[in-house]
């Protein structure tokens, strides 16, 4: 059967962070705050995909109150995602994503997060798509106070 799953993440910009989007890092003034890498896209995309798979999401298997995994990569947190799809013979069809960022732009770096997060899930760049768009001022997003990502992913497992 065909499944569906959609993910969505916020992480709020802070100073003496690397920014890094897609597995990949970013030239910018900030880079994002969090427990892990906060690595925006990533987190939307596996909880698209376990949610596809109907499993519990993100912070089930990396809790942010474990301090093993502090500052983790995402990409491993994908490599994570591709264990679980393998365990139940589930192939990914596509994916596809749009991260929400007044700055700065993230498209010129679109193939190599495509290529990172392809290499972690075992699947083609071509299966992810990654658009980009600033909120036009409004908001949270808008003042530049953070960066958003939503993601959706197709799924087949095996009936
Ligand atoms: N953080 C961003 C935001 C946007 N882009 C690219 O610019 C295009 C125009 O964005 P608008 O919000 O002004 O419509 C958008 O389609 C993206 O191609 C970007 O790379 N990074
Ligand atoms: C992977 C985790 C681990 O702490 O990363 P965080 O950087 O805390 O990011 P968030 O998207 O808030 O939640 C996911 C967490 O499970």
């Amino acid at each position: 059967m065909y499944r569906t799953g959609l993910g969505y993440d916020v992480h709020q910009f802070a100073l003496d962070r690397p920014l890094i989007l897609g597995g990949v890092e970013i030239p910018h003034t900030h880079g994002l705050a969090g427990h892990s890498d906060a690595d925006v896209l990533c987190h939307a995309i596996a909880d698209a995909l376990l949610g596809a798979l109907g499993l519990p999401d993100i912070g089930h298997y990396f809790p942010p109150t474990d301090d093993s995994i502090e500052g983790i990569s995402s990409l491993e947190i994908l490599e994570k995602c591709r264990e679980l799809l393998a365990e139940r013979q589930a192939v990914i069809q596509n994916i596809d994503s749009s991260m929400i960022a007044e700055a700065p732009k993230v498209l010129p770096h679109a193939e190599d997060m495509k290529i990172k997060m392809a290499e972690a899930l075992s699947i083609q760049p071509s299966q992810i798509g990654i658009k980009a768009t600033t909120n036009e001022t409004m908001g949270f997003v808008g003042r530049k106070e953070g960066i958003a990502a939503l993601a959706n992913a197709l799924i087949y497992i095996p009936d």
